[in-house]
């Protein structure tokens, strides 16, 4: 089966997106995500988009990670689909409603000379409540500040819900062995039934954070957008810093600004990188 697509990517998370009419099998999508995500087999990405129409905003986004599992929500993601339906002619609006499992999402799309730079994204709040998340937590109001005990390694974290479950680890030293370790160690921990995404942050000053993300389902990404929210609203409940923070990932930098209703809105790039036609051979 030949399916159009367009591959872009946010801060160097990348993400291969195509139209539902052009593949209208939604039971096959996860097979699709890992066949097409394949860095050899494939096109090669983080995870795959689908746009589809929706009864109740502008348009109504599916996300699967690259080992075919489905997710909520995805920021950087979400950024490259609003560029995708916006160059693409099906908006004409700068501002538009996405539906997402996580929720409907409002995106503004930011121009230069004519041509989409970057998209800011209303992120929505976190949700600390364990239950939600969701965290084995019996009777506790949230998931902030806890222990995680691994091999001879303890690990302070906060897991809290942008959409999906995200863990937080401040560190003053981000070590990619560390992250590539003990990330996929804490993805699956028994903490978590539904697994988690895993952000490895160094806060640089009140304005400034680094990170690096393990994202479940997908593995090391050069960027996660709600990990980066994550990590921002985190940061700024234990007054570790401010509310307009510019946050460097491996891939590009976000900035995140969180508003007094504690609403978080993402600003970050979204990009071109080629598209073209999948042969689909789903036979196998
Ligand atoms: N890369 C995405 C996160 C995808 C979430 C997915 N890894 C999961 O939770 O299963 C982002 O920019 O927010």
């Amino acid at each position: 089966m030949n399916i159009p697509f367009k591959k872009l990517h946010g801060a160097g998370n990348d993400f291969i997106i195509i139209k539902y009419d052009s593949y209208p099998y939604e039971k096959k999508f996860n097979d699709l995500a890992v066949k097409s995500c394949h860095r050899r087999f494939g096109i090669g990405a983080d995870g795959l988009m689908i746009v589809a129409a929706s009864k109740e905003a502008d348009f109504k986004m599916y996300y699967y990670n690259s080992d075919g599992s489905r997710a909520n929500m995805c920021g950087n993601g979400i950024r490259c689909f609003a560029k995708f339906v916006y160059d693409e002619g099906l908006v004409k609006a700068k501002n538009f409603t996405i539906e997402t499992l996580a929720g409907i999402k409002t995106v503004e799309i930011l121009e230069k000379n004519g041509s989409v730079y970057a998209v800011s994204v209303n992120m929505g709040k976190m949700t600390l409540e364990p239950k939600k998340i969701p965290v084995k937590a019996e009777g506790a109001k949230d998931f902030i500040n806890r222990t995680i005990k691994i091999e001879d390694k303890e690990f302070l974290v906060s897991t809290v819900l942008m959409g999906v479950p995200h863990t937080v680890i401040f560190t003053d030293e981000l070590d990619m062995n560390i992250v590539k370790k003990f990330g996929p160690i804490i993805e699956k921990h028994g903490f978590f039934p539904e697994g988690t995404n895993v952000n490895f942050a160094k806060i640089v000053d009140e304005a400034h954070i680094e990170v690096r993300t393990w994202e479940r389902g997908a593995g090391y990404t050069l960027a996660c957008g709600t990990g980066v929210t994550s990590v921002c609203g985190v940061a700024h409940l234990l007054n570790l810093a401010g509310d307009t923070l510019l946050v460097s990932t491996e891939g590009g930098t976000l900035k995140i600004t969180v508003m007094e209703n504690q609403l978080m809105i993402m600003e970050g790039p979204a990009e071109d990188i080629c598209y073209g036609v999948y042969v689909f051979n789903n036979i196998l």
